[in-house]
Order: C-alpha cells, then sequence, then structure tokens
C-alpha cells in the first residue's frame, strides 16, 4: 500500500568509555570537517597537480554514461590523495620501508580537541610553535588535535597552494604533541611541514619519531577545513579513511559536539 513511515532523528545521544572517559555526543548533528573532492578547479591543489580528473569510462564506442546511453554512470576517477584534498597518512609516507595507512588507524572514535592559531611569523616563514600549542592546549593531553588556522577563510577549499610557502608547524611543535601523546593531528594546510624544505619533512619525522621509533599508529590528517561556526574545544572525532593498501587515504573526520561535557570549559 502506499503506507510509508519515516523516522525522524532529531538527537541521538550515544555515550561511549575512550580512554576512561565517558563522553556524550549528539550523533544527529554531524559537524563535517573534510573537503569534498572535485574534479574541477575549484578544487583545492598542492604539490604542482592539475585537478583531479573524473570521467566515463570509455570502451570503442560505448560511454558509460545515462546521459549518453548507458545503463550506469560509471566513472574512473583519478587524483592524488596528498594533493587533492583532505587525506590521513601514516609513517609510511615518509619510510623507506612501506607501511599502509590502512593498517596504522584501526580505532575510528577519539576525543578531539579543536584549537585555533594564527602563526607567528619567522622571516618569510608562518610557523605554527610549540609554545603557542602548549598555551592552547593548557595541560590537557588529547588523543587527537584539530588545528585551525588563521585567517581562516572558506577559499581554503579551493586554493591553488603550489608555490606559496603555506604555514607550517616547526620541528618542536611537532615533538611536543607527540611528547604529550597526541596520536592523531588534523590539520588545515596541505602539509604540516614547509612546502619546499628540500625534502627535510622535519615536523613528519618529529611527530613520528622517525627514523628512530616510528609511531606506526599514528596518523597526520591534511588539507581540512573547520566551519568558523564550529567553536574551539572538547569534541568527539569519528576520523574515516578509504580502505587503500597506501601511505596515505583520502579520508572523512567528522567531529561531534559533547554534551554535558564537564571537562570542556569552551563550549
Ligand atoms: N617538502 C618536500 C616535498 C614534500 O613534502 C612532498 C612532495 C610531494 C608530495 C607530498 C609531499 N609532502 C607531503 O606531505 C620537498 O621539498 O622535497
Amino acid at each position: 500500500m502506499g503506507c510509508k513511515s519515516f523516522l525522524y532523528l532529531s538527537l541521538v545521544k550515544v555515550t561511549i568509555k575512550i580512554q576512561e572517559q565517558n563522553v556524550t555526543a549528539d550523533l544527529a548533528k554531524p559537524l563535517d570537517i573534510s573537503i569534498t573532492l572535485k574534479a574541477s578547479k575549484k578544487n583545492p591543489e598542492a604539490w604542482y597537480l592539475e585537478p583531479p580528473v573524473i570521467k566515463p569510462v570509455q570502451i570503442g564506442e560505448w560511454v558509460a554514461k545515462v546521459s549518453e546511453g548507458s545503463s550506469v554512470n560509471f566513472n574512473d576517477i583519478y587524483f592524488n590523495p596528498h594533493a587533492h584534498g583532505t587525506h590521513t597518512e601514516c609513517v609510511g609516507h615518509i619510510s623507506e620501508a612501506f607501511h599502509s595507512v590502512n593498517d596504522s588507524l584501526k580505532k575510528f572514535f577519539f576525543v578531539a580537541e579543536l584549537v585555533t592559531v594564527a602563526p607567528e611569523t619567522r622571516g618569510n616563514d608562518q610557523v605554527i610553535s610549540a609554545k603557542q600549542l602548549k598555551s592552547l592546549l593548557n595541560g590537557t593531553k588529547p588523543e587527537a588535535i584539530v588545528i585551525r588556522t588563521m585567517p581562516n577563510i572558506s577559499s581554503k577549499k579551493t586554493r591553488k597552494y603550489s608555490h606559496t610557502n603555506w604555514p607550517y608547524f616547526t620541528e618542536k611543535a611537532a615533538r611536543f604533541l607527540r611528547e604529550i601523546g597526541v596520536k592523531h593531528v588534523l590539520i588545515d594546510l596541505p602539509s604540516i611541514d614547509k612546502e619546499k624544505d628540500d625534502g627535510l619533512l622535519a615536523a613528519h619525522k618529529a611527530f613520528w619519531n622517525y627514523p628512530k621509533e616510528p609511531r606506526l599508529d599514528a596518523t597526520i590528517t591534511e588539507f581540512i577545513y573547520v566551519s568558523n561556526k564550529i567553536k574551539d574545544g572538547r569534541y568527539l572525532l569519528n576520523l574515516q579513511i578509504a580502505s587503500f593498501h597506501n601511505d596515505a587515504s583520502p579520508s572523512k573526520p567528522v567531529l561531534y559536539k559533547l554534551i554535558d561535557d564537564e571537562n570542556n570549559t569552551k563550549n
């Protein structure tokens, strides 16, 4: 019969225990901090690559596009996880030995601290320093940190970053995060390191403790975008990747506001 029933869930309250902390979040209100990958000039770019390509498979006369007579839309996608949008990487990004991010990230919910930082000027560079992170974290030692850099303009979602010398972490800043036990760093820049650093990757190495004792379970997520509507503070983070056997994968980090959070003074 024509009877349909819909259930509108306006509040989906979950309480989970993470690292001995009970946190309650409303899963009906996701705050998506990923950038949508598009095959257009509007997609962000870094590392000197052209935009991604999404195009129908073509075999002889057959074009896999419904509007061109195919029964299905069936696209090939060409993109680079590091250059074209939100992605999560593991130490395999800088190691001689192969490591897959799909083996590094085995849990998907974390308590995360969202902080906003205005990088400091050092010569011709803009840097995020250990002192700034220390002061923003104010003694908290989160499992994940989400960093929103200032100025936070929505053009970050479409910016062409190649040759722009974007702001980056000092080596000390990355080491500080490792030392306080942060496992997952998320940032709204193409890299936590300086664009042109002659292959030094000092912050990546410090964060992963590479090559001394590589932290195989630590990840770096780059190219996120955190709307100005989201306030600094503690959140439940759901960090999901596509299951690629590769050093990096496109990812979808989503924040959930915590309800009645006694440990959160900010939101
Ligand atoms: N900064 C490095 C290059 C680099 O880091 C890089 C190059 C291509 C694709 C990704 C890179 N790093 C990403 O985190 C260099 O100047 O050699």
